[in-house]
């Protein structure tokens, strides 16, 4: 089947007359029908310029896209009717109601006002329709947002951080809106950085760093391309845990000395291994666990964007374009 969205050698350069910023150097990515996927990347790689790309609210340097089988942005009004978008927190008039608002939508987007009704019920707003939006909160904005992007029933729909601002039973809500819409036989983008949330809703995942395609695939092949063999063991109660941690080293392994009684241990055969040795001198455990890679961990370590203690990480990911130091120079 062909992808409901496909990009690839994606180039967009920034130019100002401060310099010249590659936000985007030759960027790839393939969406399946009927997926969720979830678009990832650390602050300024480059996702906000793809979507934004990709609906012909900026013009690339270079590469191809395209959506919903068709190329863009040459043939972007013969799809722009299947696709929902928002990539940016939309601006209400405070002063209209949701089921106005989203009227007053349907009416300028030909969608049939029948359709109001459906879509507030769908994201929850359905009790306060007949509420200003400026009485509303973050969140109730931000559903009012997908709202209106639901209205045409679109194929693909693209949501830049649609969690943002939600509360935790909104974000939850979220999450089941999105695998109901997928269900329905909708595609569905997001980019996210609640991760935890993207394992939990996405089939698949693309990470982008400094404008390019780092890893993609399904949540489950990210995770298993990640997984560092590590294993968690408990030891007995009042076991020595830094004689325990020596024995292993002496093996080659890599402990980390965790809290009371645990330690996280790499690098070595097999979880058999570890109780072999340690029982040879008499010391036993109580627990051994492998740890499972989260897609925290593997965003992190492909992103090079974990923490280092007495460094502050500088946000901006993009590259300056060759021979620019960012002043133009
Ligand atoms: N209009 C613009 N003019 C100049 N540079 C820009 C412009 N828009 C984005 N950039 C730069 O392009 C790079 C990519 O930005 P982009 O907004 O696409 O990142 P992002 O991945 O969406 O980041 P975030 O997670 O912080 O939203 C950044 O260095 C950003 O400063």
């Amino acid at each position: 089947m062909t992808p409901v969205l496909e990009i690839s050698g994606l180039r967009k350069t920034y130019r100002s007359r401060k310099g010249a910023r590659n936000a985007l150097d030759g960027f790839d990515m393939v969406v399946e029908a009927g997926q969720v996927h979830g678009f990832l990347g650390p602050n300024g790689s480059g996702k906000t310029t793809t979507l934004r790309t990709l609906l012909g609210l900026i013009q690339p340097d270079g590469g191809r896209m395209t959506l919903l089988g068709r190329e863009v942005p040459r043939h972007l009004p013969e799809v722009a009717g299947r696709v929902g978008a928002i990539v940016e927190s939309p601006q209400f008039f405070g002063r209209f109601t949701a089921e106005t608002t989203l009227s007053l939508l349907a009416d300028a987007g030909g969608v049939d006002r029948g359709r109001v009704p459906e879509v507030l019920d769908l994201v929850g707003l359905r009790d306060r329709a007949k509420e200003k939006v400026k009485t509303y909160s973050l969140g109730m904005k931000q559903r009012l947002a997908v709202a209106s992007a639901l209205l045409k029933k679109p194929t693909l729909l693209i949501l830049d951080e649609p969690a943002n601002g939600l509360d935790p039973g909104g974000i939850r809500e979220m999450r089941t809106l999105m695998r109901d819409l997928s269900a329905s036989g909708m595609t569905v983008l997001l980019s996210s950085h609640i991760l935890a949330e993207i394992q939990l809703i996405c089939d698949s995942v693309t990470i982008i760093s400094a404008g390019r395609r780092i890893t993609a695939g399904s949540v489950a092949e990210v995770l298993a391309r990640h997984d560092s063999g590590a294993v968690r063991v408990r030891l007995e109660p009042d076991t020595d845990q830094e004689e325990a941690a020596r024995i292993l080293r002496e093996a080659g392994a890599q402990v980390t000395v965790e809290t009371a009684g645990h330690l996280t241990v790499r690098d070595i055969a097999g979880p058999a291994q570890i109780t072999r040795l340690l029982a040879q001198r008499e010391i036993y455990l109580c627990e051994l666990t492998p740890v499972a890679a989260d897609l925290e961990d593997a965003f992190l370590e492909l992103t090079g964007t974990a923490p280092v203690e007495g460094h502050h990480r500088q946000v901006d990911e993009s590259a300056l374009a060759a021979g620019q130091d960012g002043w133009g120079r």
